[in-house]
Parts: structure tokens; C-alpha cells; sequence
């Protein structure tokens, strides 16, 4: 890829910026990326990277050369036309997205005809218009604007930005919107054909803002409904796995995010379902779904409770080891992970708490207090009445039960990710209690 590629600049170098900066660094552009982050800046600098995803550390020093890290918003707006914003968008206490960040941004670009900026960013349906509003408001008409929400999961970023399923542009048919597709271009299945090779949806702003909101809305949707399924194949004797997999065998339906377990957390799916729920009810309607979308996966987070107690009867005093704390395997964030929700529970339930995760244990300790940070999943399991599998990281399906059963002063164990194989665990004297797996 040695063709002369549009440079570009990158507005915060959190995970969606430092993954759009070194993919399209990748596909031969000059990044320049900005972030208000002095420190974070300098461990970039250095060659850190400041958060663990898998392959981004080779594809950020691969492309080291084409990478320029910087504080001064300045230096993109010298170098690069196009914009990407990928700060961050957390929720409110009136669970709507907070976009102070985004506005500081927008607030820091001068009157320009020859740039544009690209909203990475998860932000609501009407973003882009007030933004254009602003701009005109001060005196910065000349400024664009696109669309272009990001769909990457952690822990696969890498490899979903260079096979994206589909690439969302939403602008006003102008040249900013023409470059953004001219970007994506070497991803586009009408260039390359094949399945690795992601479609194209050039559409208006606001759409393409819904799309985002609405696909996560949707995800979350499945892992709740799935989760109810299997809450009630508990109290009918069906197994959620074959459950799904009957179900997943229709096209209409796909096997994807029918995973039943202790809830979805992360960054995304918990603040976007509520950012999307606010918008509606700000807008005068009432999205009675996504209600019990939420309350469901509440819920499921602390239905581990009962399990445990069906087990071990009262936990005042037992010991309880959690394996995994990260929010899903293969990354290092914390947000919203239902070890958060579970370990407080637990603690206020008068239980004794190992944990341990083979990457998140940094992130984990600024979050969880009161805990025993176990060396390693042995060492965590040793003298527990209970372990719960909270995470499903690699190394503890490959874990030696019987050992773990030596090591374990009781014999329950919740798996609460449905990673396990049930006969495994039994044939090692442990007891198996899954989600959903009636018959297991
Ligand atoms: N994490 C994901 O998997 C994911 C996937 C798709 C979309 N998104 C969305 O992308 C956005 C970014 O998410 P993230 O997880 O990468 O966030 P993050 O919190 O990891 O990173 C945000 C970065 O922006 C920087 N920042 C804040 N204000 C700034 C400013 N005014 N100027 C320059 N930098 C600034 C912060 O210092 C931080 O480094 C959010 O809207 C999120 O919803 C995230
Ligand atoms: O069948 C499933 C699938 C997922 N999960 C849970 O759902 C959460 C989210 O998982 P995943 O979607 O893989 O991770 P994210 O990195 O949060 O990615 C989501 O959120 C991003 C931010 O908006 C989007 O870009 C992605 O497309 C969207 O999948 C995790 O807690 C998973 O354990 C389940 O419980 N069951």
C-alpha cells in the first residue's frame, strides 16, 4: 500500500482512536493524533500502549513512522482536512451521553473552509445538526461534517477495523464525505469483492447517527433476550446451549450474541441502550423494549447470588473466588463488567472474595476494594466454598478441574459464561451449576 494516501488527523487516542489511527496508518496515511492526555501523549511517544489490545501494539510500531502524537490540536489541523473525533461519550446521571468532550472539540476549530470533521464518536441522533449549527452560529459555515460511527469490539479491534462489515457515512453529500469513503476504499467489498471485504451505507447524518444506536441497541437486545430464555429453561428443564443453537440455525435468527450468561457489560452496550432510551424520551417517546433490556441485564448480573445461596446457604464468612473480572476475555477494560456488580454484592453479603484475571488486575484495583488479588486462577481458588467463572478467558478453560477441586475447600462452582464443559467439571467431583443448562 504505497500509494500517496490523504493524511489525516485523530481527536483522542483512547481505544477507538488509537485503532482508527494505526489502521488507517496501516492502509498508508500520515496520522496525526491529538489527545488532551499529556501523559498518555508520552507513553505513545515512547512506544507504550496504554491499553491492552490484541495486535495493535505490532500494527502501531509497523506504522511508527506514519504515527505523530501530539497535544496540540494545531498540528492536525496543519497537517490534515479530515478530523476523526473518538472521544469518549459517558453517560450522565440522567443516563444520556455526556458530550462535553465532543463539544470542547468542536469548540476548538477555527473558521475553515477546507476541513471537516468525522464523528468516530457514539453520540445521539441530532449531534451532527447542532454541531453544523454551531459552526454556523459561529461564523465557521465553512467547516463539514460526517458521520462515521464506529462498530469495532475490544479485544478483535484490529481485525474488525480492516474487515469491517459495513462502513456508515452519513453527510451532506459533499467532498468530506466523498474523502471519508475514499479512506475506507481498500476495505470496500466493490473494490475487493470476497468476504472479507465490508459494504458501504452512504446515507444523511442522522440516519447514519441511529445506525449505531440502533445495532447496539439490538445486540443488547439478543444477550437479553437469550438470558431470559435461559432463566426460564431453569424452571423447565431445557438447556440454553441446545436452545441456541436450534434457534441460530435460522438465517433469520444467526447463531451471533445468542450467549446466555451473567449479563453484558463494557463500554458500549450499557451506556448506548440507555443513551438511546434517553433520546426517545427526550424526542416523546417511550421505548418500552429497551427498559427491559436494562432491567433484565441487571438482573442476570446478580442472579449468581441465588445460585451461590441455593449451594452454600447463607455466604456470611464463605469464601468466594471470581475467575475474570474484565467486562468480556481478551481485553483489559473494566466498564460496567458485572464483576463490579457481583464482588460488591458478595462483599455486602458478608462473603470472603478472591479474584483474579490474567490482564485487568491493574484496572480492577482503581475499581474494586475489600478483595484478595490472587496471583494466579489457582491461587484464587485455594480454599474457596465457591468459584464463579465470570469471564471466560482461555486459560480457564483449560484449567485442570481436578487440581482446582484439590485446591477448592468446597465443590460449587458457577459458570457463569457457560464456557465450561459440565462433565469435565463433574468427573473432577466439583458441582456444575451453569446459566440456563436445565439438563446439563
Ligand atoms: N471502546 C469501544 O469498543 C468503542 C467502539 C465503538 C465506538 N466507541 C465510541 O467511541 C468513543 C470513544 O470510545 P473509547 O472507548 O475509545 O474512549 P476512551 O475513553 O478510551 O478514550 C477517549 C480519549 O479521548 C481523550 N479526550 C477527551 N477529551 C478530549 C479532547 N477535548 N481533545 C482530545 N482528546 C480528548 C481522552 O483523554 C481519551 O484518551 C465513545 O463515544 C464510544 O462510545 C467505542
Ligand atoms: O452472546 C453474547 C455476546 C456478548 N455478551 C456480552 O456482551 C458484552 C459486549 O460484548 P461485545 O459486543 O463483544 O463487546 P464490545 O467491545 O462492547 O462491542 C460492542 O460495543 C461496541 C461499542 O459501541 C461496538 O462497536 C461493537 O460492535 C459491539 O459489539 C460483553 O460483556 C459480553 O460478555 C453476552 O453476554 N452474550
Amino acid at each position: 500500500m504505497s500509494m500517496q494516501r490523504e493524511p489525516i488527523g485523530v481527536i483522542g487516542t483512547g481505544y477507538v482512536g488509537l485503532v482508527t489511527a494505526a489502521g488507517f496508518a496501516e492502509l498508508g496515511s500520515d496520522v496525526y493524533c491529538i489527545d488532551i492526555d499529556a501523559d498518555k501523549i508520552a507513553r505513545l511517544e515512547r512506544g507504550e500502549i496504554p491499553i491492552y489490545e490484541p495486535g495493535l501494539e505490532e500494527m502501531v510500531s509497523r506504522n511508527r513512522e506514519r504515527l505523530h502524537f501530539s497535544t496540540d490540536i494545531g498540528t492536525a489541523l496543519d497537517k490534515a482536512r479530515l478530523l476523526f473525533v473518538a472521544v469518549g461519550t459517558p453517560p450522565t446521571y440522567s443516563g444520556d451521553a455526556d458530550l462535553s468532550a465532543v463539544n470542547a472539540v468542536v469548540a476548538a476549530m477555527p473558521a475553515s473552509d477546507r476541513h471537516a470533521l468525522v464523528m468516530k464518536s457514539t453520540v445521539p441522533v441530532g449531534t451532527g445538526r447542532n454541531i453544523k449549527r454551531v459552526f454556523v452560529e459561529q461564523g465557521k459555515d465553512g467547516f463539514r461534517y460526517v458521520s462515521c460511527p464506529e462498530f469495532l469490539k475490544e479485544g478483535t479491534a484490529v481485525g474488525d477495523f480492516l474487515h469491517p462489515d459495513r462502513v456508515v457515512v452519513g453527510d451532506d453529500g459533499d467532498w468530506a464525505g466523498d474523502a471519508v469513503v475514499d479512506l475506507y476504499r481498500p476495505l470496500l467489498s466493490a473494490e475487493h469483492g470476497g468476504e472479507e471485504a465490508g459494504e458501504l451505507v452512504r446515507t444523511d447524518i442522522a440516519s447514519a447517527e441511529m445506525v449505531k444506536l440502533a445495532s447496539n441497541a439490538f445486540l443488547a437486545t439478543k444477550i437479553s433476550f437469550i438470558n431470559e430464555i435461559a432463566n426460564v429453561c431453569e424452571e423447565t428443564g431445557a438447556d440454553v446451549i441446545e436452545v441456541a443453537k436450534g434457534m441460530g440455525l435460522d438465517d433469520r435468527i444467526g447463531p451471533k450474541f445468542l450467549q446466555a450468561g451473567v449479563g453484558f457489560g463494557g463500554s458500549c452496550f450499557p451506556k448506548d441502550v440507555n443513551a438511546l432510551k434517553q433520546l426517545a424520551g427526550n424526542s416523546g417517546y417511550h421505548f418500552q423494549l429497551l427498559n427491559a433490556v436494562i432491567e433484565v441485564n441487571e438482573l442476570q448480573k446478580r442472579r449468581v447470588m441465588g445460585k451461590l445461596e441455593k449451594h452454600l446457604g447463607s455466604l456470611i464468612g464463605k469464601r468466594i473466588a471470581l475467575l475474570g473480572l474484565a467486562f468480556k476475555p481478551n481485553t483489559d477494560d473494566m466498564r460496567e463488567a458485572t464483576s463490579l456488580v457481583l464482588s460488591a454484592r458478595l462483599q455486602a453479603a458478608g462473603a470472603h472474595i478472591s479474584v483474579y484475571d490474567p490482564i485487568a488486575e491493574e484496572e480492577a484495583r482503581k475499581l474494586i476494594q475489600g478483595v484478595r488479588f490472587a496471583d494466579s486462577a489457582l491461587d484464587a481458588v485455594t480454599g474457596a466454598d465457591a468459584v464463579v467463572l465470570v469471564t471466560e478467558w482461555q486459560e480457564f478453560r483449560d484449567l485442570d478441574w481436578a487440581q482446582v477441586a484439590e485446591a477448592m475447600a468446597g465443590t460449587t462452582l458457577v459458570d457463569g459464561r457457560n464456557a465450561l464443559d459440565p462433565g469435565l467439571v463433574r468427573d473432577a467431583g466439583l458441582t456444575y451449576e451453569g446459566i440456563g443448562r436445565g439438563t446439563a
